[in-house]
């Protein structure tokens, strides 16, 4: 064996939060296996955090430094793994890691929804790896299936659940009867969330997710602001109790698919899920996507969704398989081919809905209720009511119909009077 050979591949690590903490441990307790799997030792340099006199157990001092720039930028370094989170500064080292020519590992999917297109460039000019599975759904290899195993194939969609700390939440507020508050902060507590939860429980996580599953799917380039976005924070008791009685339980799902006319429809949003539906019984911090593709046909992913363990394990199949590449000569898939597609307005998503609203309990409400939906287009598939003394609780399910022809139907029978109030409506999937 060469000097060459043996000499240790060097690894800068920024970040070591939930999940940077992990994949220190690891690095440091798997020395020796992950040496064999890539035919050279890996070697820890440097650990990137904000603050240097907190107590990390299982990590050496001495590799801690507050001067994440420095880290990121040295010569030396051959694997940089970016685990801050976040728009900036985290773009900015990932550029400086890959203008120093390091490859990089990130777990970043907010700034790859928001600013993918920078960093894949920069990386394919400077021949360097860029690694991204753990941006995706924890630990569930995703993000390689579509980048590479289903390159050949036609993707037609793309569902699931990606966040874990909302499955979390609903699946807690769903089983346990805990309000949203408790649960978030036990969801806080497993490490699920990010830094800011707002991100989570108002679906721009999912979101990003979503963009970044589009963009592989579809061989294209979605950002965040491509997707149409409603998180969990509306999601009430009483709509909770509702989807039970419908035989439902809510998801916060994820939809990327290609309409007829080429373009791809994107949306995250609360939805009622039928018992019987997989997706249904996805619980706690697991994610589930399911894939539709015109050769595999229907495909289904399932694992741990967010938290240190699992994130760790997707950031350490990628350092491995960049190592390799570093190795061996090569690199991996890039980014540079991609088409331009078109993105279906929100208004012009199809879906089936749950609509359900006060009336006056008379006859004739219903027939009325019925027209008001059929004159914007919009058939009902199922109806039910529940007479509350002189009101009653009125449920319709719809066929599948358009977003805006439902909201048009909602503000007219807002304006009927016998229509009272509380009229909310929500996505169903497969009831
Ligand atoms: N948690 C999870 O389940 C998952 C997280 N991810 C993603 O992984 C990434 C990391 O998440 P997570 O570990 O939860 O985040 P944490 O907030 O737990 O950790 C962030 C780390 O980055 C350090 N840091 C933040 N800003 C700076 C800065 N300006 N300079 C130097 N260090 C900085 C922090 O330092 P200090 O420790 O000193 O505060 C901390 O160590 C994010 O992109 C997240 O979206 C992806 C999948 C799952
Ligand atoms: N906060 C995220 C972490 C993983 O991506 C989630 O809850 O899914």
């Amino acid at each position: 064996m060469t000097r060459s050979e043996s000499a240790p591949l060097k690894v800068a690590l920024l970040g070591c939060g939930v999940v940077g903490s992990q994949v220190a441990r690891q690095l440091i307790e798997q020395a020796e296996d992950l040496r064999a799997r890539i035919g050279r030792p890996l070697e820890l340099v440097g650990i990137a955090v904000r603050r240097l006199e907190i107590e990390r157990p299982g990590i050496d001092r001495a590799l801690l430094t507050d001067d994440a720039f420095a880290l990121a930028s040295r010569p030396d370094v051959d694997l940089v793994i970016e685990l801050l989170g976040g728009i900036e500064p985290a773009r900015s080292l990932i550029l400086a890691a890959i203008a120093a020519g390091s490859s990089v590992i990130t777990a970043n999917k907010a700034l790859l929804a928001e600013d993918g297109a920078t960093i894949y460039s920069a990386a394919e000019d400077a021949g360097v790896d860029l690694y991204y599975e753990a941006a995706v759904a924890g630990a569930i290899p995703i993000v390689r299936p579509l980048r590479e195993s289903l390159v050949g194939d036609e993707v037609t969609a793309v569902v699931g659940i990606v966040n874990g700390t909302t499955n979390f939440i609903l699946d807690q507020m769903h089983t346990e009867g805990t309000d949203f508050s408790t649960a978030l902060v036990q969801a806080q507590q497993l490490g699920l969330a990010e830094a800011d939860p707002t991100a989570d429980v108002e679906g721009f996580d999912a979101a990003s997710k979503a963009a970044i599953l589009a963009s592989l799917a579809f061989h294209t380039r979605v950002r965040l602001s491509d997707v149409d976005r409603e998180g969990i924070t509306g999601v009430t008791a009483a709509d909770i109790a509702a989807a039970k009685e419908r035989g439902c339980v809510i998801k916060l799902l994820a939809r990327c698919s290609l309409s007829a006319d080429g373009s791809i429809a994107l949306g995250v949003h609360p939805t009622m899920v039928a018992k019987a539906h997989p997706l249904a019984s996805i619980p706690g911090a697991y994610n589930a996507i399911f894939i539709e593709s015109r050769n595999a046909g229907q495909l289904m992913f399932m694992g741990p969704g967010a938290g240190g363990s699992p994130t760790a394990s997707a950031v350490l199949g990628d350092l491995v398989t960049a190592a390799r590449n570093r190795v061996r000569g090569g690199l991996g898939p890039g980014e540079s081919h991609y088409s331009e597609r078109g993105i279906t307005p929100a208004g012009e998503i199809s879906s089936r809905y749950y609509v359900s609203m006060t009336v006056h309990d008379e006859p004739g409400v219903l027939a009325a209720v019925a027209t008001s939906f059929a004159e914007h287009g919009v058939s009902l598939q199922a109806v039910r009511q529940e007479s509350q003394g002189a009101e009653a609780r009125l449920g319709v399910t719809t066929h599948l119909a358009k977003h805006h022809q439902v909201i048009e139907a909602i503000a007219e029978l807002d304006r009927m009077p016998e229509v009272h109030a509380g009229i909310s409506l929500m996505r169903v999937e497969g009831a």
